[in-house]
């Protein structure tokens, strides 16, 4: 089945500055993926290759099987697309001005307008140039949803939004999914994306650090744990286990507490010797894993290996 997109060594530079370096992924089609980094990491850069609004230095995309050198306008024709620095301006109102894109589009039937800018709370009478940030984005949004296309390119999708708007999007980038649409989205917000995507990409310095499903970053991450024990254990019990780094027995050696990193099989398996009495073990804080990559590359775990699913 053709890929909705695929990058191989995708490498841009501006001059002497580094935008991407030797990018390779792959995103399935139907699926949500979420395309992390922080600021300046290359994500737009990325994006803006997939659609032909930039030329690569080296290296090579294909959109929907297409590529976008030669067939750029096909793929921007195939791909709902909000730009980062989405704008719009004039003295129309919001409907106007949707309906002047969704014929640009080849026509979108009004219902489907009206349902989109009402779920997202957008009220189309307003006049264009009259709308705040976060109402702005919304009309991004619709504009990149309305035509139901095969792939949706988002840069920054929730910026700007309320936290209701933003869990109204999500719904809808689900709703796409479960219809076959493919999304490839980018965020700063782990969190956002750890509710909804697939698998997740992250990047940092133009260069991949991570690529994963969700599931599996989650059972990688930091966790914190309690665990208290009937009866005194040895002080080396859990001395040279993989993840125990953080973990500290107390005086008494009834009380294990302290953060455990890694997948908690083996820790399971090591308490599991003594007669525990109280376990508490918190959610994966994923978020501290991704802070984690986002630091300097010293101090950062190496990623789990970087695979395809
Ligand atoms: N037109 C340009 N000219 C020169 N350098 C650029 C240009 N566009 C991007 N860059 C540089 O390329 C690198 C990647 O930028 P890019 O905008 O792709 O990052 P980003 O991950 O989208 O960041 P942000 O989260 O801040 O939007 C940065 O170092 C940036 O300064």
């Amino acid at each position: 089945m053709t890929k909705a997109i695929e990058l191989s060594e995708l490498t841009k530079t501006y001059g002497t500055r580094r935008g991407l370096s030797g990018l390779s992924f792959q995103v399935e089609p139907g699926e949500i993926f979420g395309f992390l980094g922080p600021n300046g990491a290359g994500k737009t850069t990325t994006i803006r290759l997939l659609l032909d609004l930039i030329r690569p230095t080296s290296g090579s995309a294909r959109v929907l099987g297409r590529d976008p050198l030669a067939d750029g306008v096909e793929v921007r024709g195939r791909v709902g697309y909000l730009a980062g620095d989405f704008v719009c301006d004039g003295r129309q109102t919001v409907r106007g001005y949707l309906r002047f894109l969704a014929a640009l589009r080849g026509g979108v039937p009004n219902e489907r307008v009206d349902e989109l800018a009402e779920r997202l709370g957008l009220d189309q009478t307003l006049k264009i140039k009259k709308l705040s940030k976060g109402n702005k984005q919304k009309v991004g949004l619709v504009q990149a949803l309305m035509h139901k296309p095969e792939l949706l390119i988002l840069d920054e999708p929730t910026s700007g939004l309320d936290p209701l708007v933003q869990q109204t999007f999500l719904d809808l980038i689900t709703e796409a999914a479960a219809d076959g649409q493919s999304v490839f989205m980018s965020s700063h917000i782990m969190s956002e994306v750890e509710a909804v995507a697939d698998r997740v990409a992250i990047i940092r310095d133009g260069s991949l650090v991570a690529l994963d499903k969700v599931t599996n970053l989650r059972s990688d991450a930091v966790r914190d744990i309690e665990v208290t024990f009937e009866s005194p254990v040895p002080s080396d019990a859990f001395a040279n286990m993989p993840g125990a780094d953080g973990l500290r027995l107390d005086s008494e050696g009834t009380s294990l507490t302290g953060q455990f990193s890694g997948r908690p099989d083996v820790l399971v398996k090591a308490i599991a010797h003594h007669t525990v009495t109280g376990l508490h073990v918190s959610k994966p804080a994923l978020d501290d894993l991704f802070h984690s990559y986002y630091e300097g590359a010293e101090e950062a775990p190496r990623p789990a290996p970087v695979h395809d699913a």
